[in-house]
């Protein structure tokens, strides 16, 4: 046996001890009876705890209870050794046997470097298979050969382990520079720019679960929202943060969020960018407070025998002080009635009267008040406000105010008006516009603390309706500007951040790229100066430099080398994504199964499963997605489906950074110059 055997037998052993651990912690919480609570409901609120208790003391024997250790030798003090793991198992003294990996003294675990070794001496990972430790790799920290920042074999092995289904937790390898990100303060709103797979959507989620776990009471009553481009993206990370214990984060893309009705139109893009332009705020703004109607007549309210009055003047003064005190537009309409009620109430105490509150209250919900607010404070739903001013020009023109140019306010107008509000064809940007007077009309509550990923893609009225969801929280923001494919895509991290409602913020660069080997990435790069100048390629942190196959084939056997890259990609274990033009979807799928090869079929609604090897991808579906093998079908085709060359490319260079090992590109027609 050699030293490296009985080590590693010896964290065997400690394995299995803190195992024992954790099935004595489950007996215990296992063992108390809620039924002895003071009371039912105490009871039935003990019942529920204790069940979570008792559910996240599951030990699930395909993981390990640990990943890692660390020896710590402080100036002062005793050495001490702690293992990291995905939970917290302490022994009947209550000592730690596996420290939480988002506990405080973990930090030092992803931290630590020669550099700053944070008291570490030696860090240790281990490798894992079906539960049992496999491997230990040491860092010794205070050796001077230790290296700064190398990626070590577990990490490499972690990141080629053949993936099916769904994206996997890194708490076992996150890396300094991401560790700081997740770790920053609930109070602090964070920006990421990066390269694909530099990890960002892993570092938002693990973001998430440390949030959860550092605030959890603040946390747990306002909660924490992640918001993806897509179904199919949401599946594809779904399973992530459960992994690390938490099932309390909301999943939603833009559209589930911002449902304020059915879409049922899909506009041309210059229209969809104007309505996503933060000028429509403005717009919107004007368009609810200019229903205010100036108050022409007194408010007459009967009282018995007697009419009370309260002049025109008096009531103008009282909603010029209410539109002025920052309340939305309904809420200062509810408080109305009992404004006026009280100066009925002191109309009748200069009479001679002594009125008390109830008498204020009956006339604050008198038909003759209700009417009176009705007529210079209109109810408003933001439906009818924006079917209003996208079906009159002259309502639009009035809340355009210099907002918009004629030109502009004339390609917002529906060319054939809507009847009514129910019979309108909203599109996808409308929708933000409805959040946003829903907004204007009562305030939408805040989580939190919001994670946005694929966050270049929205349009500053979207991003707007994001940011209020966190307007008393946090966010986390995630995104790569050379990925933006939308044409409303943003320029500037700065000015989305300011649509956001968070100037103040930390903007992070990563650029060690963990998913896309280095051969790949390179290839891919080369359409870095034409379609985002100035954004570099990420360094890959792979000693293995993938594998690049270039296919140019006739167009009439396209469909047969597409099945033939496929089955070879399919060979080995591990994904294999089929990744073509959207409009080649039902054909190459076809060509697939008839050549027996069994696969998936992606689209905006579904993500990947365990079910399928490979899946059949459109590339407006991939952005987020990977694969271990890609196989790129026609990427002229691809580029060329996009409305211009730049978003065209940017479309193929998502296409292209999806494979964790190899890809192939399948062509008959020439490829793009850019990558020639
Ligand atoms: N520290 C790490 N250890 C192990 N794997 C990692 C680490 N960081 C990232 N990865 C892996 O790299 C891959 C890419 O990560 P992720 O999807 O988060 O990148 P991304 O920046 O969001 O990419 P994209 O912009 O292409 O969507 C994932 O498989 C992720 O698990």
């Amino acid at each position: 046996m050699t030293a490296l055997d009985s080590e590693l037998a010896r964290e065997q052993a400690y394995l299995d001890e803190a195992r024992a651990q954790l099935a004595r912690m489950r007996e215990l919480a296992e063992s108390l009876d809620a039924s002895k609570a003071s009371d039912a409901v105490s009871g039935e609120v003990l019942g529920w705890v204790l069940a979570r208790r008792i559910a996240s003391l599951q030990d699930d024997p395909r993981t390990t209870l640990f990943f890692g250790r660390i020896d710590v030798e402080p100036a002062e003090g005793p050495a001490e050794q702690f293992h990291i793991g995905r939970r917290h198992v302490s022994d009947e003294a209550g000592d730690p046997v596996v420290v939480d990996w988002r506990a405080p003294i973990s930090t030092a675990f992803y931290r630590a470097s020669p550099t700053e070794p944070l008291d570490v001496v030696r860090r240790r990972r281990f490798g894992v298979d079906r539960g049992r430790l496999t491997a230990l790799e040491d860092e010794h920290l205070r050796e001077p050969d230790a290296a700064d920042g190398a990626a070590g074999s577990i990490l490499a092995a972690e990141i080629e382990r053949p993936r099916t289904g769904p994206m996997r937790d890194i708490v076992s390898t996150i890396q300094p520079e991401q560790d700081e990100i997740v770790r920053s303060d609930v109070t602090v709103s964070v920006c990421v720019q990066g390269a694909p797979g530099t990890g960002k959507t892993a570092v938002g989620l693990h973001r998430a679960a440390w949030l959860l776990y550092s605030f959890r009471d603040r946390l747990d009553r306002s909660g924490v929202l992640v918001v993806g481009p897509n179904r199919a993206f949401l599946d594809h990370i779904g399973a992530v943060l459960p992994s690390l214990g938490e099932v309390r984060v909301g999943h939603a893309t833009i559209e589930t969020l911002l449902d304020h009705g059915r879409v049922r139109a899909v506009e041309p893009a210059d229209v969809a960018t104007l309505k996503g332009d933060a000028r429509l705020a403005a717009v919107l703004r004007r368009a609810v407070w200019s229903s205010l109607v100036r108050p022409t007549e007194a408010l007459v309210v009967p009282r018995g025998v007697r009419k009370r009055r309260v002049p025109a003047y008096e009531v103008a003064g009282i909603v010029d002080e209410l539109a002025a005190r920052g309340v939305r537009y309904a809420a200062a309409r509810d408080l109305l009635p009992q404004r006026l009620a009280h100066h009925v109430l002191l109309e009748m105490e200069r009479a001679g009267d002594a009125p008390d509150d109830r008498v204020q209250d009956a006339v604050a919900k008198s038909a003759a008040v209700k009417k009176y607010v009705a007529s210079i404070w209109p109810a408003l739903d933001p439906q009818a406000v924006l079917h209003r001013l996208w079906s009159d020009s002259y309502a639009l023109r009035e809340a355009a105010g210099d907002d918009l140019t004629a030109d502009e306010q004339a390609k917002l107008l529906w060319d054939k008006p809507a009847r009514t509000k129910g019979a309108a064809r909203w599109s996808l940007a409308d929708m933000a516009l409805l959040d946003e007077l829903d907004d204007l009309l009562r305030r939408v509550p805040s989580l939190g603390h919001v994670v946005l990923d694929e966050a270049q893609d929205l349009s500053p009225m979207q991003l707007r309706a994001v940011g209020r969801r966190a307007s008393t929280g946090s966010v986390t923001v995630l995104g790569d500007i050379a990925q933006g494919t939308t044409p409303w895509a943003t320029a500037s991290w700065e000015e989305a951040m300011r649509h956001l409602g968070k100037e103040e913020h930390d903007l992070v660069v990563l650029d060690r790229g963990f998913r896309v080997p280095a051969v790949v990435i390179e290839y891919a790069a080369r359409l870095l100066p034409v379609m985002a100048p100035g954004l570099g390629a990420p360094v890959s942190v792979r000693d293995n430099p993938g594998r690049l196959e270039l296919r140019p084939v006739g167009a009439d056997s396209l469909a047969a080398e597409v099945v033939v890259a496929a089955q070879r990609a399919a060979a080995s274990p591990g994904s294999v994504g089929v990744i073509v033009p959207d409009r080649d979807v039902e054909r190459l799928s076809a060509a697939l199964a008839a050549a027996g090869v069994e696969h998936g079929r992606l689209d905006l609604e579904h993500g990947d499963d365990e079910d399928h090897q490979v899946e059949v991808v459109p590339a407006s579906v991939a952005k987020g997605l990977e694969f271990d093998r890609t196989v790129v079908v026609e990427p002229a085709a691809i580029a060329a489906a996009e409305p211009d060359a730049r978003t065209g490319l940017r479309r193929l260079y998502v296409v292209l950074t999806r494979a964790v090992s190899e890809l192939t590109i399948v062509h008959a027609e020439p490829l793009p110059d850019a990558l020639a």
